[in-house]
């Protein structure tokens, strides 16, 4: 091995976000439907996490699982969050054919038929399932201004409130059609560790209610106030990875 090619091979071949480039997508057959069950009661707290804010659901039990499409056993739900630009012309992490979305939402799932717990599952390339749903501009959601009208008790980083009787489900398009590869995290430190589920259809959410998740403070209190403007990972190569549909 050259010194040059030693130094170009990835040693980071599957890391996340891609574009996801649908004329090399490939259809698998084999892929099942996607089995989803998400309990209202498994959520817990709203987080400012310091670079976006978490949804956090009690996964010390299976009420909140998802399991078969490219999966083997079932993931425990542990947290979603969202992913947004500094304007709505971008913001997402994954792109389709070129094309990036004003947000993404991530629904972080855990592999607790395996492992014991989340930490653990994370050293492994099997370990995490997150589910990337899309976001387009259009009109109000419901759903996502229920975490809007409590995002002013987590304005800043490291504070918390209770956040109970979300009905995750419902944030899911109605076409479960999907993408599916092996990635990673999208933040440090980037553990190669996550199966993606991408729908390919999108969800609502209107220009006004991105405006808020721009008015969360990364900074604490006793910090000057500075604002989680966008917190978007840039697209990484896809090496020599190839893209699954669900679909045709
Ligand atoms: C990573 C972990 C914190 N990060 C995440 O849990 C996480 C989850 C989902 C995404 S995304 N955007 O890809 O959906 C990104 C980050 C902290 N942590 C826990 C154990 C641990 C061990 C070493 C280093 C960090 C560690
Ligand atoms: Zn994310």
């Amino acid at each position: 091995m050259g010194a040059s090619t030693s130094r170009h091979r990835q040693c980071r071949p599957r890391q996340s976000p891609i574009n996801i480039y649908t004329k090399k997508v490939r259809y698998d057959s084999s892929l099942k439907p996607l089995y989803i069950y998400y309990d209202p009661k498994s959520s817990q707290r709203l987080v400012n996490v310091g670079h976006c804010f978490n949804v956090e659901f009690e996964d010390t039990n299976d009420k909140s699982v998802v399991s078969d499409g490219p999966l083997v056993g079932y993931y425990r739900l542990r947290q979603c969050h969202f992913h947004w630009g500094a304007s709505d012309k971008d913001g997402s992490e994954h792109v389709i054919d070129g094309l990036e979305y004003p947000a993404e939402l991530h629904i972080v799932h855990w592999n607790a038929q395996k492992y014991p717990t989340f930490d653990e599952a994370l050293e492994h390339p099997d370990g995490v399932a997150v589910i990337g749903v899309l976001l387009k501009i259009g009109e109000t959601n419901p759903l996502i201004q229920s975490i809007i009208d409590s995002l002013d008790q987590v304005k800043e980083k490291n504070k918390e409130c209770p956040f109970t009787q979300f009905d995750l489900s419902s944030l899911l398009p109605n076409d479960r059609n999907y993408w599916t590869y092996q990635g990673s995290l999208t933040t440090t430190p980037y553990l190669e560790c996550v199966t993606w589920i991408i729908f390919q259809e999108a969800i609502p959410i209107d220009s006004d209610q991105l405006q808020h998740f721009r008015s969360l403070h990364c900074t604490s209190e006793a910090e000057d106030p500075a604002f989680i403007l966008e917190n978007h990972r840039a697209i990484q190569p896809i090496e020599a990875r190839v893209v699954r549909s669900s679909f045709k």
